[in-house]
Formats: C-alpha cells, structure tokens, sequence
C-alpha cells in the first residue's frame, strides 16, 4: 500500500505542540447511511449484499482544543467528555498498534482495559458504552502512534435515525477513521480547494475503510462489513465476503423509506442468527442462500432494467423478491410486528416492502415503480405517518467519505457543527 505521507502537515506538526495545527484548520468531513435492497444478515455468513449510499449523513467536525484536552462531543446521544492527555497515557501500551496500515481489533483485554477505564460495566450494550470504546479504541490505535498523544475536540452529528438500520454506526465509524488518520498524517490532510469533494487516493480509502471496520466490529461483534464500504465509497454496491464491487448498470429506484421507531440494536440480531444458524444449520442455511440467489436475480434484474427491457415484468420480479426476502428475514428471527404491519399497509396501496439492516424494528423499505403516482405514495405515506411512523421518499445513490468547507454547508448543520463558539 502507498499510502501518502502529508509533508506540509509533518512539517506543521513538528514545529508545533499541537498535533494537527495546519494553521488551526477545521476539519468538516461526512459519510453517508445505507439502504441494504437484500442480503443483510445473511451477508455476514459470507452470501452477498447490495447496498446503496443514503443522502442522510453523518458529519464530523475536528479541530484543535484550545485547552490542550481531548474532547469528544455527541450531541445525537447527549455525550460529552473531555479528557487531559495525560489520562489517555495508558492507551500508547494497552493498544499496541505498531502499524497504523495494519488495522486490528482490540482483543479482550484491551477492550477490559479501555472499559474499566471508561467506567463501562461488562458486557454493557448502551448506545453511549459503545460509541465512547470506539472512539477511546480507533483514538488509542490510531492518534497515539510515534508516542504522541494528540489534543483535539472531535463533534459528531447525524441526520440518521440511529439504531435504526440505516447503518449510523458504520457512518460514526467512517468520519472517526477518516478524521484520526488525517489528524495522525497517515493519510493526506486535504487542503482548502479540496473541499466538497471526496479527494483521498484509493489506496487512502481502503485505509479509511478497514478502519472503520474494526470500529463496527466493537460496535456490532461480528459486522459483514457492507455498511462501512458504502459509507466508505457511496453509490451502489454488490458485497460478497469482502468483495467489493460497484455496479453501474443499475436504473433510478425510487424507495420509500419508514422508520418505525422501534429501537432494536445490530449487535443483538447479528448474534441471534448465527445461534438460530448453529442451532438449525440443515433450516438455516438452505434459508440463508436462498437470500444469496435473491441479491444476485435483483442484481440481474436491476442490469436488465437500466438496459430499459421489459420494465414492467422486471419490477414485478424485483417486488417478488422483496415479497420472499421479508418472509426468509422473518424466518430467520430478525422481523417483528411493527415491520409486519408496515408490509400490510404498504401491500393496500400495491407496494412491496421488506426491512433493510438489522431488523427487529427499525426501518424498512418500500419499492415505488417509476410511474407509481404521487397521490399513491402520499396516501401510503400518510396511512404509515398515521401508526406513528417516520416516512419519507430518499435519495440514493450518493457520494461516500467526503470533505466539506464550514461556509457550504446547509446553514442547519452549519449551525449544529460550526456555531461561533465552536468554529474557528
Ligand atoms: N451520531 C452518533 N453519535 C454517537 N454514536 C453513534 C452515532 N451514530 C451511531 N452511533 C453508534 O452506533 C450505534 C448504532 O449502531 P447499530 O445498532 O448498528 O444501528 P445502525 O447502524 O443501524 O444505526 C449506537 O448505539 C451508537 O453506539
Ligand atoms: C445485519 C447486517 O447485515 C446489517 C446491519 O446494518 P445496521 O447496523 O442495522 O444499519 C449486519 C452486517 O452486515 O454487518
Ligand atoms: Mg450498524
């Protein structure tokens, strides 16, 4: 791997105490969530997934703190801590990360240490326990390399529903990795006409990626990785046991999105299945590549689409397989009566609708025919808004890991990231 050293940023950090001094820059970096079409869970058991980037984003501001702290701010699950670098001294022998190009997985040790250390009680699953040892972990490996240990004030926002499966934890993953190995010069500290755009090489982007795939691990236990690769690369994606591959033959799909609120957490549902599969390997497993054979005729279906033939007997074919994946998820322990009543409601207005990410709760997703009416949606997206659900049509398809400058951000999340107190 030739990953790029950032000389001007090397230079800066020799001639100053503070880490990523770069002229006391601000760094705005995003990631998107995902929409898995088919494949979760059965993707961890090495079958494929198809994924697609969200216009929903997480955003991470990183700057240098003023009073030479170590600062975590999350405003979505109301964490903030600050901490002295002194205090953060045990992470250089507890993460002996030798090379920051060989990312790794904390063991059971590390992951003791950093939770005694955290106040975290064992085998804790909270939202703030995880997102607090991710960090602790991702900022030990990462930022502490060369015997350093680096001030800064980190704020991470998202406009994703989190815990919903819309993949937040891979996106706060994502911005954390790209944020620590730019601070750290491992990979390049993107300069100023840089911005907007997704400039790191793809040699930095695996980097950024496996990373971030050790963060999901701490999250999720045993996560497939499709979730950090879409936020990682964006657009569309086929995954199959780390494979990564973008398809660009693939038509506009419009998608309903519902969220029904109900809060449910990967981890749990992740190791569900692979105890139903242990426990029932001849029941499970026939199920599992059934799921398999549904990715890859949506795959196929999606080419003939995009190649405009028979449109209307391909999207009959793609509600079938949404029709049959919602009942295999179902099977394998990961549906639950909120998703059931949303197939039912979606099924009066003619839609097809299936749960995308982990289930149990959560979001799901209702595919809409390129000429499905306006009135239709809405009166399908007012029955669900009716029960209490979130419902709304998404965008697609979108850009992955990328750089933002302050002034061109929506002026809502320039207010929640860069207010004047916080922004320099
Ligand atoms: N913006 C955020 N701030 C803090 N923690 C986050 C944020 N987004 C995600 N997380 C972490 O990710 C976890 C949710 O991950 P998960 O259960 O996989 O659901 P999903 O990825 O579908 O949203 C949360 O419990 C939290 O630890
Ligand atoms: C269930 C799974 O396939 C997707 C989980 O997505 P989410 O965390 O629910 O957004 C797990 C994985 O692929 O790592
Ligand atoms: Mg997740």
């Amino acid at each position: 791997m030739n990953v790029r050293k950032c000389w001007n940023y090397a230079a800066a950090y020799e001639a100053s105490s503070v880490h990523f001094t770069m002229a006391n820059k601000t760094l705005i970096i995003s990631a998107p969530g995902k929409v898995i079409l088919h494949g979760e869970h059965a993707v961890v058991h090495g079958k494929v997934a198809l994924a697609v980037s969200l216009n929903l984003k997480t955003y991470l501001r990183l700057q240098p703190c003023p009073d030479q702290k170590v600062q975590l701010n999350l405003p979505n699950i109301n964490v903030h801590l600050s901490w002295k670098p002194a205090a953060l001294q045990f992470l250089q022998s507890a993460i002996d990360v030798t090379d920051v190009l060989t990312p790794k997985a904390p063991n059971q040790e590390q992951m003791d240490q950093l939770r005694r250390f955290a106040g975290i009680p064992e085998g804790s699953t909270d939202t703030e326990s995880l997102s607090i040892l991710c960090f602790l972990y991702l900022y030990g490996a990462i930022s502490t390399r060369n015997g350093q240990m680096p001030n800064m004030d980190i704020l991470i926002w998202s406009e994703l529903p989190i815990g919903a499966g819309l993949g937040s934890s891979a996106a706060y993953c994502v911005c954390l990795a790209t944020a620590l190995l730019s601070a750290s010069g491992a990979i390049t500290w993107p300069v100023p006409q840089e911005y907007n755009s997704t400039r790191w090489s793809e040699d930095e982007l695996e980097l950024i990626n496996k990373w971030a795939f050790q963060g999901e691990k701490l999250i999720h236990g045993n996560p497939s990785g499709v979730d950090n690769a879409v936020g990682t690369w964006g657009g569309i994606l086929r995954y199959h046991a780390g494979k990564i591959v973008p398809l660009y033959r693939v038509p506009t799909l419009r998608i309903l999105l519902t969220n029904t609120k109900v809060p449910r957490s990967t981890k749990v549902l992740v190791a569900g299945v692979k105890d139903k599969l242990n426990k029932l390997p001849s029941i499970i497993k026939p199920v599992l590549d059934s799921i398999d054979a549904i990715s890859c005729e949506c795959e196929r279906v999606l080419a003939a689409i995009a190649s405009s033939n028979a449109i209307d007997e391909n999207y009959s074919i793609l509600e079938e397989l949404i029709d049959i994946n919602q009942h295999h998820l179902n099977v394998i322990g990961v549906g639950h009566s909120s998703l059931d009543r949303l197939c039912q409601i979606t099924a009066t207005y003619g839609l097809h609708s299936k749960l995308t990410g982990a289930g149990g709760g959560g979001c799901g997703l209702t595919l809409l025919r390129p000429d499905t009416s306006h009135s239709v949606v809405e009166a399908a997206t007012q029955a669900l808004k009716d029960f209490g659900y979130d419902c709304w049509e998404t965008v697609i398809g979108g850009s992955g890991v990328s750089l933002h400058s302050p002034f061109s951000l929506p002026k809502d999340i320039f207010q929640i990231l860069c207010n004047a107190k916080n922004c320099q």
